[in-house]
């Protein structure tokens, strides 16, 4: 049983949108998620940067004669983010793999 069917008799209701049943924890968890949606913007601006510096790598390698994939070295990066995050940062790494170099 969720502690939100068990707690109902002794406390506030939750407040619509956060699942908080008092006004400090609503109060709280609107300052985290502020923090949340501002780390959010700057990671997805980095995921940004991240593409446009894979592109001009890619493009200097096909002008160059070579193949738009690099398979080892994505294997180092796959490695570096599942030392760093475990087995979930592969698939994080595989995603950000993808959005650089598309489908392979
Ligand atoms: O490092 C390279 O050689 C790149 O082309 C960049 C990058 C990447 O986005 O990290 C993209 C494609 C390659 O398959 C390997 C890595």
């Amino acid at each position: 049983m969720s502690s939100e069917t068990t707690s109902s008799a002794t406390t506030a209701p939750a407040a619509p949108g956060t699942g908080a049943h008092t006004p400090e924890a609503v109060g709280m968890i609107g300052d985290a998620r502020r923090r949340i949606d501002d780390l959010d913007g700057r990671i997805i601006g980095l995921v940004q940067e991240r593409m446009a510096v894979s592109a001009v790598i890619q493009r200097e390698r096909i002008a160059s004669g070579g193949r738009r994939v690099h398979l080892s070295r994505e294997m180092e990066i796959l490695a570096h983010y599942r030392d760093q995050l475990g087995k979930p940062g592969t698939a994080l790494a595989m995603t950000l793999l993808e959005l650089s170099r598309g489908r392979v």
